[in-house]
């Protein structure tokens, strides 16, 4: 089987500081993998090379075969790469609905009828819990709940890959355990590529773990395997995770 996406040599300059440093990462198709490190270990930095949101200082980017690495972010999208749009590009003042009709609408502009727009907003918005709040400006939302909708926004998109910055934060134990469900249930039709910090949901989730530490990939598993590793518990888990 050949990878969804591989990157070679990845690497992401700010002025003097390398944040993502020759990182080669494969990623095959079904599979959940987390991305875990420490605060500052370039995690975001490095999804945001995937899905073209920043562009890198060197390296190459392969989703299905293909070089995508000077293709800008909308294009990404058109050939099934869904990241988790940051909360400041959700509409406060736009119902749940629209926000998620809004990501659709500007990202495929492929004619589709405003039924089968509607359906495909609603269904998402089922998938993650908030077809009961679709009509409640975004902004009324509890923070958590902005989160599932920028979950909603990227399945409404029928990704490939399905790209998620730290889905559970904000969010209360029994929306964590729904939030399991929903990410093994996208796993069926996508690739998950998950930047987590909760160990409970790494660990109940992802079939590999990657672990960056200062912008370069320190370890590389399964949740077993990472989770004795030596020099990811200095790094990271302190032991006592
Ligand atoms: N736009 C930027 N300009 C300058 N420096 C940046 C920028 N974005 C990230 N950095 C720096 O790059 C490094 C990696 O940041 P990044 O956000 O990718 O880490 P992270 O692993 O996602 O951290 P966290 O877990 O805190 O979200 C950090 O030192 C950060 O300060």
């Amino acid at each position: 089987m050949n990878a969804l996406l591989e990157t070679r040599g990845l690497s992401r300059d700010f002025g003097g500081l390398r944040a993502v440093d020759r990182v080669d990462f494969s990623l095959m198709p079904g599979e959940i993998r987390a991305i875990i490190g420490p605060n500052g270990a370039g995690k975001t930095t490095f999804v945001s090379l995937v899905c073209g949101r920043i562009e890198p200082s060197a390296g190459t980017i392969v989703f299905d075969g293909a070089d995508i690495t000077a293709l800008p972010a909308h294009r990404r999208v058109r050939l099934g790469i869904a990241y988790t749009f940051q909360i400041t590009s959700v509409y406060a003042q736009l119902s749940v609905f629209d926000n998620v009709a809004l990501a659709v609408q500007r990202t495929l502009a492929d004619g589709r009828s405003q039924g089968r727009l509607r359906a495909g907003v609603m269904e998402a918005l089922e998938r993650v819990g908030l077809a009961d709040r679709a009509w409640l400006p975004a902004g009324q939302l509890a923070y958590g709940h902005q989160r599932l909708l920028e979950v909603a926004m990227g399945l409404a998109l029928k990704p490939r890959l399905m790209v998620l910055d730290e889905p559970t934060q904000g969010l209360g134990d029994s929306e964590i355990e729904n939030f399991i469900a929903l990410a093994r249930e996208i796993a069926a039709s996508a690739t998950v590529l998950l930047i987590e910090h909760n160990m409970d949901v790494v660990m109940q989730l992802a079939h590999r773990i990657t672990v960056l530490e200062a912008g370069r990939v320190l370890a590389e598993g399964s949740p077993d395997v990472i989770r004795t590793d030596e020099a990811v518990q200095r790094a990271y888990l302190g032991g006592g995770a």
